[in-house]
């Protein structure tokens, strides 16, 4: 007879077995900003009027115009409030649009239009005139509140900016303020993909001008040409400005060359701003980019960007400086990074990305990436944002090398 006990016969441990289904799909979101005026009214009323075969939820500040004019193809859905008391927070549109109206950005209110959940495919935030769209971004991207609830029903898909072919210059360069950066610099930063919308009241002379100083401000935006927000949907929506898994198209093609921007005016070719090719470091009223070309990187300088990057977005100063810079001391430059993307290699050939919003950050491998897609001969890394000089520039090169 054994000496082993019937308690000692291992038994079976209900293992918990990883699910073969594949996740959920989340919902995309875009976050809308533009300058005052720049037609981000008109954008969002043709999205919601048009037969475009895309079911958006549109979630705005107000109702406003766009209700006023849709009144009559408005059609008022909700079971649960016959006498429609609460019908203005939705609206159920005739081209499958879902309109949606909130105060603020409230989680509650996005929480609410979650219910409704399989009755649309994307989401379009649209922001204030004067919104920083960074914070609001961030709230949409790597924050652990967010991914425990939220977060398993949308992902932050990318930021649109819309600016005024006539004024968008003079705007950018207005803005500045005593302290800080001004709004419509910032949303140029912030943005993923920029419409510079009313072309048709401009000379082509100042669109390129005025694409040159968007250029200047965020290298790594997709710039498109518009009249009164007339875009295929398909090149502002699903552009997945912030995976992390895999590398999007636009984003390749962005560093590739930077400054190329396509004209949707039937206009087939890219303008291209040759001027600015080769150069690396941009300027304006105190918002600039850093550009810079990274190796194949071996463990050592991996960690080493790594270490950089926590530095600089969560210390605000170089690696090798003790603190941040005085802030009495008028000709010191603090570093506030904005945005900041990249892919590169490992020297194991591995592809690699790197998403950053303000001081959050991430830097992922490229499990499965398109061959299609082509990557640059070289990894380039972009940082938008303050105080970003050309010791900023070196401190970051003599990481790489
Ligand atoms: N000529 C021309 N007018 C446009 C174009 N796009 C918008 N407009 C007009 O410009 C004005 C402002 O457009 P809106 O769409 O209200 O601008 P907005 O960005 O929503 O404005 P705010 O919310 O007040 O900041 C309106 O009278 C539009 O009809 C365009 O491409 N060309």
């Amino acid at each position: 007879m054994s000496d082993i006990e019937d308690d000692d016969v291992p038994t079976l441990i209900d293992a918990e077995v990883p699910s073969t289904e594949p996740p959920e799909p989340t919902v995309p979101l875009t976050i809308i900003c533009g300058f005052l005026g720049a037609g981000k009214s008109t954008l969002i009323r043709r999205i919601l009027t048009e037969k475009h075969g895309y079911r958006i939820a549109v979630i705005m500040n107000e109702f406003g115009d766009t209700a006023d004019i849709e009144a009559k193809a408005i059609n008022v859905a909700s079971p649960d409030d016959p006498l429609g008391e609460t019908s203005e927070e939705f609206l159920e549109l005739a081209n499958g649009c879902l309109c949606c109206s909130i105060k603020d950005l409230g989680i509650a209110a996005i929480e609410k239009l979650m219910q409704r959940k399989g009755a649309f495919d994307h989401i379009l935030l649209e922001t204030t005139g004067l919104a920083d769209p960074g914070p609001i971004a961030s709230m949409f991207w790597h924050n652990e509140e967010f991914a425990m609830g939220l977060g398993r029903d949308i992902h932050l898909d990318g930021v649109l900016c819309v600016v005024d072919a006539v004024f968008g210059l003079s705007q950018m360069e207005e803005d500045k303020k005593i302290e800080g950066l001004g709004e419509s610099l910032r949303q140029v930063a912030g943005a993923d993909v920029v419409l510079v919308n009313k072309i048709d009241l401009a000379s082509p002379e100042d669109v390129e001008n005025l694409e040159d100083a968007i250029s200047q401000v965020n290298p790594a935006a997709t710039i498109h040409r518009t009249v009164k927000g007339e875009i295929d949907l398909g090149l502002i929506m699903g552009i997945d400005a912030y995976s992390t898994d895999k590398i999007p198209l636009t984003k390749a093609e962005n560093f590739v060359d930077a400054t190329d921007s396509v004209c949707n005016e039937g206009c087939a070719e890219s303008h291209h701003h040759s001027h600015h090719k080769g150069s690396h470091h941009y300027e304006m009223r105190g918002i600039s980019s850093l550009q810079v070309s990274c190796p194949p990187l071996d463990p050592v300088h991996f960690d080493q960007l790594d270490a950089w990057i926590r530095t600089v977005l969560w210390e605000c100063r170089l690696p090798g400086q003790d603190s941040k810079p005085d802030q009495s001391d008028k000709t010191a430059t603090t570093i506030e990074v904005l945005r900041c993307k990249g892919i590169f290699t490992r020297h194991t050939g591995d592809v690699y990305v790197l998403q950053g919003v303000r001081n959050m950050y991430e830097i992922s491998k490229v499990e499965d990436h398109d061959s299609n897609v082509g990557l640059p001969d070289e990894g380039k890394l972009v940082f938008i944002g303050k105080g970003l000089t050309e010791q900023v520039r070196g401190s970051l090169e003599k990481v790489l090398r």
